[in-house]
């Protein structure tokens, strides 16, 4: 039987099937403001996400305290506040009302003067927070034995939560079709399910692409404003469009269309830091004042999907090194790779710049001065 109690199963004894079962419920009942138990090495933790509770489930969760509650943070969270750590870590807050937790935990420009303690022990909630999509902000207190407040919530063990992670490059292919676009007629749209919490992924096969040799690839995360609005903020929806159309004209060839908006931050962490980036901070700067490292995605849906469709070898179509080092570690062959411009705008430039000169993305000026005409 598992720490989370999972003793009778529907279907399989795959280790790793089960832990992916259990942290997609301890994902689902954080979203839904419930308390989840937490197993480390040796000790137990009630932990409540803040992003999601209502004020009534910080109060139940206090109430219920006969110990020390701590408000766990991320370490991007913790510098920001001005505590010096490589790290999460805990502050000691004792009990309090939601504003002044939530000020904690996201408001920009906060200070703590709070005793804090690093918290390595447990940093998986960072990776809980990630694949929930909520802020990484917890309240945490020691899970006594018999605690009768505790006994209706879902365990999870933190060594559950690591062999999940054998689960997000695990996808199959559910749906194949075709799906004439208004720039690109000869697509074929297949959709593959699985991965660990994650929604169904898409790839966008253009044309009939030679899979022998390297086959032209984009990899995009989803940008909901960019990609389907038309914001004038960032170069995604351009950077998606022409993406198919260089594609097209190689003859062939798919664009992944990874659901991973804001970074894999989600919808809702992305326009917080929308909120913060028009008082001035720039996109890397935003992201940490709410808890985020620079860039969380992970691309094992890309890799997963490739070999799915039996691409071993690519031309990528990406600015960001990050992608091509993430294929090269999965051993996908990136054999070449072609920039992919978008427009420059008011709204966008400082956002590029920051992209270029902190994220180190490839972007070349001179071509986007002379796109610009
Ligand atoms: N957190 C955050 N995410 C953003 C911001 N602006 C855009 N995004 C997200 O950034 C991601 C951009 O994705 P891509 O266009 O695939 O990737 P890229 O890193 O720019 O790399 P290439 O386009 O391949 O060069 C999307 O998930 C957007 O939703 C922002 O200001 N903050
Ligand atoms: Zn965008």
């Amino acid at each position: 039987m598992s720490e989370g109690g999972s003793d009778i199963l529907f279907g399989g004894d795959d280790v790793s099937e089960i832990a992916k079962l259990n942290a997609e419920r301890a994902v689902s009942e954080l979203r839904y403001g419930r308390p989840v138990v937490l197993a480390t090495d040796g000790a137990r933790f009630a932990v409540l996400a803040l992003d999601a509770a209502a004020p009534a489930d910080v109060a139940r969760f206090f109430a219920a305290a006969d110990a020390e509650t701590d408000l766990f943070l991320s370490a991007p969270r913790a510098r920001a506040l001005g505590l010096s750590t490589i790290g999460p870590v805990c502050l000691r807050t004792g009990p309090q009302d939601i504003a002044e937790l939530s000020r904690l935990a996201f408001a920009a420009g906060a200070r703590s003067e709070a005793p804090w303690r690093p918290a390595p022990d447990l940093g998986c909630l960072v990776e809980l927070a990630r694949l929930a999509q909520l802020l990484p902000a917890f309240l945490v207190r020691p899970a006594r034995p018999g605690d009768a407040t505790l006994v209706r919530c879902l365990a999870v063990a933190e060594a559950e939560l690591r062999a999940a992670t054998a689960q997000e490059t695990r996808f199959r292919e559910v749906a194949r079709t075709p799906v004439p676009l208004r720039d690109v007629a000869d697509c074929r749209f297949v959709v593959f399910r699985g991965g660990l919490a994650q929604r169904d992924q898409l790839a966008i096969v253009v044309g009939e692409a030679d899979a022998s040799g390297p086959v032209p690839v984009r990899i995009h995360s989803s940008c909901i404003t960019g990609d389907l609005f038309g914001s004038l903020k960032c170069d995604c929806g351009d950077q998606l469009r022409e993406g198919l159309q260089l594609i097209a004209r190689r003859g062939g060839g798919v664009l992944l269309y990874l659901d991973q908006e804001g970074r894999g931050t989600g919808l809702a962490a992305k326009m917080r830091a929308y909120g913060l980036q028009h008082e001035g901070f720039d996109t890397i700067e935003a992201d940490a004042q709410i808890g985020f490292e620079p860039d969380g995605r992970r691309y094992g849906a890309a890799v997963a999907m490739l070999r799915g469709l039996g691409i071993g070898s690519v031309e990528l179509l990406t600015n960001n090194p990050a992608k091509i080092a993430a294929l090269q570690a999965a051993g996908i062959e990136v054999s070449a790779r072609t920039a992919v411009l978008g427009t420059v705008t008011a709204e966008n430039r400082d956002y590029l710049v920051t992209k270029a000169r902190r994220a180190g993305h490839l972007l070349d000026w001179p071509a986007i001065a002379a796109k610009l005409g």
